[in-house]
């Protein structure tokens, strides 16, 4: 049987495991604190983050790292992306050679604008062989509730990402296979900053072709950045670019999107901080994507405006006067 430690006992986390122990796999859920892991064991229930949902037995949690690595095939980590450098380096010297590190997450790094993939590559000291990222439009509570998607599953080596796609094939749960890592990280690290964008709009009261626009020039902009990093942009045509930005940007489920929203209806930055209690990775890595981008001599102008708004406090209409008076471009540019 294939075994899985999960590590983050939020909402993608615990939903992740319950994809895998429907697919077959015995799976650990490791978390930060004891009382969510007793109630986790105890109710099969995670009351913090996904309350409604009834997790098999073949679900343990656990706070101790080492008990979950222990035989592991796959160690999939879906803890917030800044949090992950400090939390893996713990982890590291407890996983063994045959275990592949799975990223669920959707962070670039601050200050090193590294990609998730790369940190692990570089804290775990793994080869690309055994580092894989999911993505795709999997908002977690859809998922939870076993309402159909698909995700891919990328690796540089296609037979590992094989793998993981049978170990996380479930009747609701559709994984398509890609080997472009690069590609799929960076549709879900910036479809999140697009998320924003589009939530503020969307607070702003504007309608559907304001929000048609920052989706498909939000996506011409994470192809640039793609094509310059040696992503395939076909990529960005599929589930991990195009499909996770339009779930994202339509659905009140998305707290990225929630958070624009916010801002978008007046909402002061402490205010729209306060009411957010998950994580809203855009909020952080639109910081780091433009210093992605910057490093790359990559134009990203919706990139640039969300960080106005919502790092250096500029109002969400003179950020969209800004980008509406750009010169004019051909569409490719
Ligand atoms: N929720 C969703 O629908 C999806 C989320 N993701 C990605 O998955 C990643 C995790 O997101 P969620 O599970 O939704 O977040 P969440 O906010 O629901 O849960 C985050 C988890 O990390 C834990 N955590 C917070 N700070 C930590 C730290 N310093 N060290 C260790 N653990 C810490 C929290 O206690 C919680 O268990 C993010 O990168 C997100 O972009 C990807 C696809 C879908
Ligand atoms: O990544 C997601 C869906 O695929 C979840 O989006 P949010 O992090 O904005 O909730």
């Amino acid at each position: 049987m294939t075994r899985c430690a999960v590590f983050g006992t939020g909402s993608w986390g615990t939903a992740f495991a319950l994809v895998l122990a429907d697919a077959g796999c015995e799976v650990v859920l490791w978390g930060r604190r004891k009382e969510l892991v007793d109630a986790v064991n105890t109710t099969r229930v995670n009351p913090d983050y996904l309350p409604q949902v009834s997790l098999p037995d073949s679900v343990r949690a656990t706070t101790d790292a080492a008990e979950a690595l222990a035989g592991a095939d796959f160690a999939v980590l879906a803890v917030p992306s800044q949090t992950l450098r400090e939390n893996l380096g713990a982890w590291a010297p407890l996983i063994e050679p045959q275990t592949v590190l799975v990223s669920l997450m959707k962070g670039i790094e601050l200050g090193t604008a590294k990609r998730m993939s790369e940190v692990i590559a570089e804290v775990a000291g793994v080869g690309p062989e055994r580092v894989a990222v999911v993505s795709g439009p999997n908002l977690a509570r859809e998922i939870a509730n076993r309402q159909p998607a698909a995700s891919v599953v990328a690796c540089a080596d296609e037979a590992v990402a094989k793998r993981l796609q049978a170990a996380c094939h479930t009747p609701y749960f559709r994984p398509y296979t890609n080997t472009d890592v690069v590609g799929c990280e960076l549709g879900g690290a910036v479809k999140n900053v697009i998320g924003l964008a589009v939530g503020m709009a969307d607070g702003m009261g504007l309608g559907d072709n304001t929000k048609a626009t920052l989706i498909t020039r939000g996506l011409a902009e994470t192809t640039r950045l793609g094509l310059a990093l040696g992503a395939d942009p076909y990529t960005f045509a599929g589930l991990a670019g195009m499909g996770d930005l339009v779930a994202t940007c339509s659905s009140p489920l998305s707290r990225n999107h929630t958070f624009g929203t916010n801002l978008g209806r007046g909402m002061s930055l402490a205010e729209t901080i306060a009411a957010t209690r998950q994580t809203a990775e855009g909020v952080k890595s639109c910081e780091s994507v433009l210093d992605l981008a910057r490093r790359n001599g990559v134009d990203m102008p919706i990139v640039e405006a969300v960080v106005d708004v919502v790092h250096n406090g500029r109002p969400t209409q003179e950020a969209l006067q800004a980008l509406m008076s750009r010169s004019a471009k051909a569409e490719r540019h």
